[in-house]
This record gives C-alpha cells, structure tokens and sequence, in this order.
C-alpha cells in the first residue's frame, strides 16, 4: 500500500470576520527595562502562528498582555474585533475569550481531570458544563481519565487536559506559553501534532510561544520573530527562513555565514567566487554582505584550494563541516553522513545550484539596489 501525507486543511475566515486577535502599536515597559515597543500584529480566525525570539525578548510580555495578566503603556488589542486593551477600556481577564496553556499545565491538583475542563464553564449549568467538558476529553481522547487527579497522569496527558480546559469555553484565541517544553524529546513530537491537529479540527486561533526554531517553522502558519522588544519579521515560515528580513533574523532562524561581497553587473561574487546572479541589479555596483547557509554550501576536495576543514561535527544523519576561508573567515558545510573530510583537507567551496541567497545591507536586507548604488555603467560593460 502507497503511504499517504495527511494535509489538514486550515480553515479559512469568511473576508468580513475580524481577526481574532489584533495588536496595534502596543507597548509595556518595566521602569527603564523596554517589555515590547510598539507590537503590530493581526491574526486571523482560525491561524495558529508562533512567536519565536531570544530570552528576553518580550514573548511572555505579549502573551500577558494579551491575556490581560498586563496593562499596556500604550496601543490597543482588540480580541474578535472587541478592544479588551486600550482607548481607556480594560477587560478584566475571565473576560477576554482567551485561553491559557501554560508549559507546567498548571491544572488544579485537588480536582479530577474532569473538573479541571469543566473549571471556566461556570455560566452553564451543571449538565452543560458536563456535557462540554465530556466532548473536549473526547476530542482529546482523554475521557476515559475524567475521574483521575492530575498527578494519576503523565506530562503529556496533562497537557492534553490543559488544552481541553484551554478550548472548553471556545475562547477567541487560545495562548499557548512553551506548552510542550517540559516533556522529554520522544513525548515531544506525538504531543505537538496532537495538539496542532486539535486546534485545527476546532478551527481554533492559536498564538503559540517557543524557543525551538524547527517547532516554530514547522507549527506555524505564519512565524513572528521578535527581538529586543519588537517584532522583527512576521512571515509564512518559508519567507522567514529562505527571505529573512534581517541579520538578526537570518542567524536566529538556521545557521547561516555571513560574507562580505559584490554585486557587479548583475554578478553576485565574494571570496568563494561567483555566487549566482542578480535579477534587476544590472546597473548596480554594489558591497553587501550575503547570507549562506550551510544546506547551500557545497565542498569538493581539492589540494590546490585554499580552504580547510577546521573541525568537523557528526550529527547522525548529516556531517557538519566548518571551513575555514582564505581570509580567515569561516563558512559552515551540511555534508550527507556518508561524506567526511578529516580535518586539515583542502576544499573548493560553492554554493549549490540554485541558490539564491539573501543580500544585507548593514542589518537588513535587500531585495532591490539602493539608489545611490546604481552607477553610470561604462561604454565597454554596455
Ligand atoms: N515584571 C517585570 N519587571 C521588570 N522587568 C520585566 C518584568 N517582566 C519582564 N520584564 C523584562 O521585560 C523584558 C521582556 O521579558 P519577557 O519575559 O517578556 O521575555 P521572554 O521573551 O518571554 O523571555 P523568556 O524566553 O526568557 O521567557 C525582559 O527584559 C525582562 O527582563
């Protein structure tokens, strides 16, 4: 029998529907210490998008914010097109239709698994909140746990019970907070798709915190990288990866080098050579430096070249080779675990066909040549 890849179909907003989540130049700061500056951001009903940045970034400032944990200094959030912050209003958070996965579940250890889903649904009445929690245990096929107690489970089915009583009362948008960094790696993965497949079966909008680049690409649909208190790029995670918007963004989402190089003619070249060409750049001449990684950089074994393997790092299925340039500058290599130069080797270094890598200017980057780099092409380059 022929395997099959399961698509799941994102479920798509009727064109009039606000989105469920919308920040507008929200900012908090902490005394002199910046939280988050000036955070635009829009989700659309049924999204799940991921917030990824370095420690301090102002991930978790957002998520309280937005569940009002905080009080913005300034700008509005509005949640399914309702200001819960901003414009003098303030919505207490039992209010808002966002729920909360925290990475330790935070359940209530002295109720069952059922009275933990059953927890924000008091406007019910007693057969209704039975009747949700009973379908929500369901969907997270935990129902035959209702009557265990939290510490009677798992890390991953405590999980699932967070996300039951996460969804139960149908927020708007549900804040996910590292909800899967506290379970060991073989749980991790099972969890995570568990968890993505049930806010999609449930058309849930969905902002998830992590620090794990592969999760935010791979979960997202569309990834937010923030920075020192702003967001840096927000982008289907393609563009983040293949198109990042700045060095920062580059070197934080992947490994990636960074070389000085030119764009002459349209010729992208930089120590290692010509590194392809550059559509749209031909009157141009211009320094820049250019983005590779290390999928895109190939290495052949050749006495007369000047470049060596400096060290080598094995990583199952796949060698890293750093390559230590001319220059003194170094470029990293993904070889196929087949493929190991011993340390000392001379390599050619190229870049693979078909790469077309991202050009920097400063801290960011470019797509189309700075005015001031066009040049007069001379009558013998015409
Ligand atoms: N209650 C607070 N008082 C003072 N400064 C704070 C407070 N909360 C956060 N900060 C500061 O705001 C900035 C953003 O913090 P935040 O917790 O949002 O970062 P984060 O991206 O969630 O980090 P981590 O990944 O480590 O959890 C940091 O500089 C932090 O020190």
């Amino acid at each position: 029998m022929t395997a099959q890849m399961e698509t799941i179909p994102v479920p798509m907003a009727p064109e009039d529907t606000p989105p469920a989540l919308a920040l507008d130049g929200v900012t908090k700061h902490y005394g002199s210490s910046r939280g988050v500056d000036a955070l635009d951001l829009s989700v659309p009903a049924g999204e799940l998008v991921t917030l990824i940045g370095p420690s301090g970034c102002g991930k978790s400032t957002t998520l309280r914010l937005v569940a009002g944990l905080e009080r913005p200094d300034a700008g509005r959030i509005s949640v399914a097109g309702s200001v819960v912050a901003g414009s003098g209003v303030f919505v207490n958070p039992e209010l808002r239709r966002v729920g909360l996965v925290f990475q330790d579940h935070a359940l209530f250890p002295h109720l069952t698994v059922g009275l933990n889903v059953q927890f924000g649904l008091d406007r019910l009445s007693r057969a209704d909140r039975r009747r949700r929690a009973g379908e929500l245990l369901d969907l997270v096929q935990l129902a035959h746990l209702a009557d265990r107690y939290p510490h009677e489970l798992s890390g991953g089915e405590q999980q699932r019970v967070a996300l039951a009583r996460a969804l139960a009362p149908r927020p708007a948008v549900v804040l996910l907070d590292e909800p899967f960094s506290g379970l060991d790696e073989s749980l991790r993965a099972q969890v995570r798709r568990d968890t993505v497949a049930t806010l999609r079966e449930t058309g849930t909008t969905g902002v998830l915190v992590t620090h794990d680049q592969t999760e935010a690409l791979s979960v997202g649909s569309r990834v937010v990288v923030m920075h020192n208190g702003v967001i840096e790029q927000a982008d289907v995670p393609e563009k983040v990866f293949e198109r990042p918007a700045t060095r920062f963004v580059a070197s934080f989402m992947g490994d990636a080098d960074f070389l000085p190089a030119r764009v002459h003619r349209a010729l992208l070249t930089c120590e290692i050579g010509i590194v392809s060409t550059v559509p749209g750049w031909a009157d141009s001449d211009v320094e820049v430096d250019v983005v590779l990684r290390p999928h895109e950089v190939a290495l052949q074994a050749d006495p007369t070249a000047s470049a060596r393997v400096s060290a080598v790092e094995y990583h199952g299925a796949f060698v890293l080779h750093h390559v230590q340039l001319a220059s003194g500058r170094t470029l990293r290599s993904w070889q196929p675990h087949i493929v190991r130069f011993p340390i000392g080797t001379a390599v050619t270094v190229t870049v693979t066909a078909g790469t077309s890598p991202t050009l920097l200017i400063g801290d960011r980057a470019v797509t189309t040549p700075p005015l001031d780099a066009r040049r007069a092409a001379t009558p013998h380059e015409r």
